[in-house]
């Protein structure tokens, strides 16, 4: 069969023409040198050398190092770059010159995309945060009160933000040592217990071991991307939502269960999620996913002036997502489902007058939906490790050494196309001795 040109694509292929992803790629004659690439079928077009090679206004940016100097650009350049980017792989005129800058994304390796600012973790699904709640909680009601009037999040850790694809080594740390089986049919000393119970045969004064976590856990999130920066003193409304965030890609919070639980009161997560977050590689441009904007589901207490959505266009997203274990699909997380939108979450970060900054992530939080079958992480899908995960290769309570996790993504483009999102994958390495 004749090599058909990387220029052409299949019908309804996810990385079309119309999504366009941005990421950062080294090639292996050139391992240092890495360059910006825009994802296109299966290939990666040098979108660096492209601008060179066309005498593009863009050059400078499109040649840097990472997609910061774009970003920061704001969203008329974002437009700009972008309509170029699809005239240069879908204009004949373009094809002598664009043909051989693309790339088979196989040979490649990709890196982090964008040098991470700050990093915040919000709590958004309200099925998430009701069965956390529920299983952390139980005595308490399954949302705190705050929890429809402000979006909760925490600062996160910003240096500890790796591209797909890097290994996750085990963290270690404290907790309590997981209660003693109930019954002798389930004799494995490490079987952990519900959650929800670590401190009850402790009552008095709870002593806790330090080792490698034995309740380590993914959690599937979308992670939003701040590209115009804002100033001090200056919030941003809803409506900005637009002109300050420049993409959306997968973001896997790996979290540590038995270090979160025994640590996290009253400040919140820390050591338990601060370990690793990996981030997919590819970031759709927010303009790429307009056929996917929903609406929220209907609000149940009416909101605080900045949070209010009620006569805003929609913010919602209406993104796919499946999570496989070792290849086996486990979940599938609905992300229209979410209560909380991204541009309430910008909304509510800057109302203090806090300031953005370019390269700024903001994730989602877990993406759980209704169904048990949408549940977006261990925690929930084992109800606390009551109820195993049944894999070809075993059952699952939480993650065992060796397993791997991925993250894939679609959402609805225009005439009925698919958008793909780039996965976010790790797999789960021993702590270090
Ligand atoms: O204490 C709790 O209720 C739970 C906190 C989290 O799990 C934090 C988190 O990462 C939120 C999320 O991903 O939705
Ligand atoms: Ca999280
Ligand atoms: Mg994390």
């Amino acid at each position: 069969m004749p090599q058909r040109s990387p220029l052409d694509l299949p019908e309804g292929d996810p990385f079309g023409p119309h999504n366009l992803p941005y990421g950062v790629f080294t090639t292996p004659h050139a391992p240092h040198l890495r360059r910006i690439g825009v994802r296109y079928g299966s290939h990666v077009l040098d979108a660096g050398a492209a601008a060179a090679a066309t005498a593009s206004p863009h050059a400078e940016l499109l040649g840097a190092a990472t997609l910061n100097p774009l970003m920061a650009a704001g969203r008329p350049v974002w437009q700009a770059v972008r309509a170029e980017v699809l005239d240069w792989l879908t204009n004949p005129a373009h094809r002598p010159t664009i043909e051989p800058l693309m790339h088979p994304l196989t040979t490649l390796a990709l890196h982090l995309p964008i040098e991470v600012a700050d990093y915040v973790d919000f709590y958004a699904s309200e099925h998430h945060a009701a069965n956390v709640g529920r299983m952390f909680r139980p005595d308490g009601d399954a949302l705190t009160p705050n929890w429809k009037h402000l979006p909760i999040g925490y600062h996160g850790r910003a240096g500890t933000v790796l591209v797909s694809g890097t290994p996750i080594v085990r963290p270690q740390g404290q907790y309590l040592p997981p209660a003693p089986a109930v019954s002798s049919s389930s004799p494995t000393p490490s079987a952990p217990s519900a959650p929800s119970t670590p401190s009850a045969p402790h009552t008095s004064s709870p002593t806790p071991v330090f080792g490698p976590s034995l309740r380590l856990d993914f959690e599937a999130e979308v992670a939003f991307v701040v590209g115009a920066p804002s100033p001090l003193n200056t919030p941003v409304p809803l409506s900005g939502f637009h002109d300050h965030v420049f993409g959306l890609c997968l973001l896997n919070d790996w979290s540590a269960r038995d270090i979160q639980s025994w640590e996290y009161r009253p400040l919140g997560p820390f050591l338990g999620k601060s370990f690793a977050t990996s981030l997919a590689a590819w970031i759709t441009p927010l303009d790429a996913l307009a056929p996917a904007r929903t609406a929220p589901p209907a609000r149940d207490l009416p909101l605080l002036p900045y949070l209010d959505d009620s006569t805003a266009e929609p913010f919602g997203f209406d993104l796919r997502i499946e999570v496989a274990v070792n290849g086996h699909t486990v979940s599938r997380p609905p992300f229209s489902a979410m209560y909380w939108t991204a541009a309430q979450q910008l909304a509510h970060m800057t109302v203090n007058g806090a300031s953005l900054r370019t390269g700024d992530v903001f994730a989602s939080g877990t993406v759980s939906g209704p169904r048990p079958a949408e549940r977006g992480c261990l925690l929930e899908l084992t109800w606390g490790g009551r109820d195993p995960v049944h894999l070809p290769d075993g059952s699952r309570t939480f993650l065992e050494d060796g397993d791997e996790v991925t993250l894939t993504a679609w959402a609805p483009g225009a005439h009925g196309a698919r958008i793909g999102l780039g996965e976010v994958t790790g797999h789960v390495v021993p702590a270090t001795p």
